[in-house]
C-alpha cells in the first residue's frame, strides 16, 4: 500500500506554517522516513496513531500516520484551542524544524478547529486532499534546546501498552530489563523520549520518567520479580550456611539443606556497596561506553549460573588453558588447615576473630558459613590477582552481583545458561552433579529440569547484569566462547555503570 507517488502528493501539501515552507531537503527526509514506515508500519507510532483508529483506508492510514510525522496533539479543556502536545525526537515533525510543543493549531485548510475535539481535527485531516494547510501559532517562548543526550540501560521492564497513564500509548516506546537507551529528550518532568539501541528508527518514543517509573514500580511492586535480596545478618546465624568460590558444591548442599528446612533465601550475604544499592533503586542506570587502558588492570570476570550448569567446570578450564593469565581468587575460611594445606594456597586460613573483623569491616564480597566454618572470597583476593596483572576469574551467587559491580571491579558478568533439556541429556552422559543427598552422581532427568527453571528465575531477576550471556553446549565450544568473551571484556569497548568512571558515591 504504499505507493511512492501518492507520498509524492502529500509531500507537496505538507503542512505549511505562516508563509513558510518546506525547505526541499525535506524531500529526502520523507523518503527515508517511507523506508522507516515501511519497515515499522505496526510498530512506528506517532501523534498520527490517532488517525490510525479512525481511517479504513490501509494507505491512507500508512500516508498519514507518517505525515504528521511524530506529533501529539491536544485540546486545552478550558479554551477549547488546540495545540501540538508533544513533537517526537527525530520523528517528521521535528526534522522539519516547524511545529513544535505548544504551538497553536488554528486551522486546517482553512478551517478553524477551536473548539473541536482533537479527534474531529484528526478526521479533519483525514478527509483533506492534496495540500494540506495548517495555520498554526508559534509558542512565544518556545523551550531552548539545550538537551543533552544520556544513555542509560533499562532496570525494569515497562510497556505502553499496558499504562492506562501514558498520554498517547501508541507513541510509547516499550522496553526490557537489559535494554541500552538513548534518551533524547527529558523536557517533561514526566514523560521523556528515547530510542533502543542498536537504533533502527530516527524516531523516538514516550518512556516514563526516572521519577515516575520508581513511583509506577512502587505502585506495582508485587509485580516485579526483581526485588534485592541484599541481607546482613549476624555471624552466628550458623544455621544455614553458605559458601563460595570454589566450593560451590558445598554451597548448593546447604542451600537445599537451607530450602528443605523451609529456611528463608537468607543464606547468602553478600557486601552491599553504595553505589550497587543506588543501582537497584534507579529503574535506569547511566551508563558510558568504557575501553579499558591496556595499561590499567584488567577488568574482574565473575561467572554466574544455575549450579550444575558447568560454571566451575568452565572456569578451571579457562585457568588451565593459561594459568599466566587466569587465576582465582582464593577464599578464606575459619576452618583449621589440614596438614597437605598451606595458607594462601587452598585458603587463607584465618581466625574467627579476623574473620568477624572483616565482615564487619565490609571486605567480603560475599561470605557464609557451612558446618560451623565461615567461607568468604575477599575483595582483597580479587585485588590481589588484579593487581598481579592477571584475569581474575570468579564464580559468585547472583545476589552478590551488586556487590562485584564496582568502580574498582569493573566486572563483567557472564551467565552461563543450559541449553535444552535434550541437549543436556547428551552432553552430560557422563557429567556429575552434586546433590544435597549424593556427591557425584549421574545427572537424571529432574536435574535438568530444576536447572531450566533456576535458569529461568535467574534471568528474569537479573538479566540487566549480564554483560553476555553464553549457553554451556559442548564443552569445547563453551571454552571457546568463553575465552573470546573474556577477551572483549578486556579489549572491546562496553556499556559499563556511567558512576564507575566519574564515581560519585564509591566506598
Ligand atoms: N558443557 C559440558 N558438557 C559436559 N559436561 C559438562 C559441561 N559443563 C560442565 N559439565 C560437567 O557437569 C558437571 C557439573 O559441572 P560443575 O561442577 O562445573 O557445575 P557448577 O555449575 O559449578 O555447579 P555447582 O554449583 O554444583 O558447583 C561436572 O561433572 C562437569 O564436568
Amino acid at each position: 500500500g504504499l505507493g511512492s507517488s501518492s507520498f509524492q502528493d502529500f509531500y507537496n501539501g505538507f503542512p505549511t506554517k505562516g508563509s513558510t515552507v518546506f525547505n526541499p531537503s525535506l524531500r529526502q527526509i520523507l523518503s527515508d522516513v517511507v523506508e522507516e514506515v515501511k519497515h515499522s508500519i505496526d510498530k512506528e507510532i506517532n501523534g498520527a496513531e490517532l488517525l490510525y483508529s479512525l481511517l479504513n483506508a490501509p494507505w491512507l492510514k500508512s500516508l498519514l500516520k507518517v505525515s504528521l510525522g511524530g506529533a501529539t496533539i491536544k485540546r486545552n479543556g478550558i479554551t477549547g484551542e488546540i495545540f501540538v502536545a508533544r513533537v517526537i525526537h527525530g520523528g517528521l515533525a521535528d526534522r522539519s524544524g516547524l511545529l513544535h510543543a505548544g504551538d497553536r493549531i488554528t486551522e486546517v485548510n482553512g478551517y478553524s478547529v477551536d473548539g473541536l475535539e482533537p479527534e474531529q481535527v484528526i478526521e479533519r485531516l483525514a478527509r483533506s486532499q492534496g495540500t494540506l494547510m495548517f495555520k498554526v501559532v508559534p509558542i512565544t517562548d518556545r523551550p531552548v534546546n539545550n538537551q543533552t543526550i544520556l544513555y542509560v540501560r533499562a532496570m525494569a521492564d515497562y510497556s505502553p501498552q499496558q499504562d492506562p497513564a501514558i498520554p498517547c500509548a501508541e507513541a510509547g516506546m516499550d522496553f526490557r530489563k537489559g535494554d541500552l537507551l538513548e534518551i533524547v529528550d527529558q523536557s517533561d518532568t514526566l514523560w521523556w523520549q528515547a530510542k533502543k539501541l542498536p537504533s533502527t528508527s530516527a524516531c523516538a518514543g514516550l518512556i516514563p520518567s526516572t521519577n515516575l517509573l520508581r513511583r509506577k514500580q512502587k505502585e506495582f511492586w508485587w509485580s516485579q520479580p526483581y526485588q534485592p535480596h541484599t541481607f546482613f545478618v549476624t555471624l552466628h546465624d550458623q544455621k544455614y550456611g553458605i559458601y563460595l568460590t570454589g566450593f560451590r558444591r558445598s554451597l548448593r548442599l546447604c542451600r537445599r539443606q537451607s530450602l528443605s528446612t523451609g529456611s528463608s533465601q537468607q543464606s547468602f550475604h553478600t557486601r552491599c556497596s553504595g553505589s550497587g544499592y543506588g543501582a537497584l533503586n534507579n529503574p535506569y542506570e547511566e551508563v558510558v561506553r568504557y575501553q579499558r587502558n591496556p595499561q590499567d588492570k584488567h577488568r574482574l570476570v565473575a561467572l554466574v549460573g544455575p549450579s550444575g550448569v558447568g560454571v566451575n567446570e568452565l572456569r578451571r578450564r579457562l585457568i588451565e588453558i593459561n594459568p599466566v593469565t587466569f587465576q582465582g581468587a582464593v577464599a578464606h575460611t575459619t576452618r583449621a588447615a589440614r596438614s597437605y594445606e598451606e595458607s594462601g594456597k587452598e585458603y587463607h586460613f584465618i581466625n574467627r576473630e579476623l574473620f568477624e573483623n572483616m565482615v564487619y569491616s565490609n571486605r567480603f564480597l560475599e561470605y557464609g558459613a557451612y558446618k560451623g566454618h565461615f567461607y568468604g572470597t575477599s575483595l582483597d583476593a580479587v585485588k590481589d590477582v588484579l593487581n598481579s596483572g592477571r584475569i581474575c576469574v570468579i564464580d559468585i551467587e547472583p545476589h552478590a552481583i551488586q556487590s562485584v559491580r564496582t568502580h574498582e571491579l569493573k566486572a563483567y558478568i557472564i551467565y552461563v545458561k543450559p541449553p535444552t533439556a535434550e541437549r543436556m541429556k547428551e552432553t552430560r552422559k557422563d557429567a556429575q552433579i552434586t546433590t544435597n543427598y549424593y556427591v557425584n552422581r549421574p545427572f537424571k532427568e529432574e536435574d535438568f529440569q530444576e536447572m531450566e527453571e533456576a535458569a529461568r528465575k535467574m534471568e528474569s531477576q537479573y538479566c540487566q547484569f549480564f554483560d553476555s550471556v553464553m549457553v554451556n553446549d559442548g564443552l569445547q565450544d563453551s571454552c571457546v566462547q568463553l575465552l573470546r568473551a573474556v577477551r572483549r571484556a578486556q579489549d572491546e569497548p562496553q556499556w559499563v555503570p556511567a558512576n564507575w568512571i566519574r564515581p560519585t558515591e564509591e566506598f
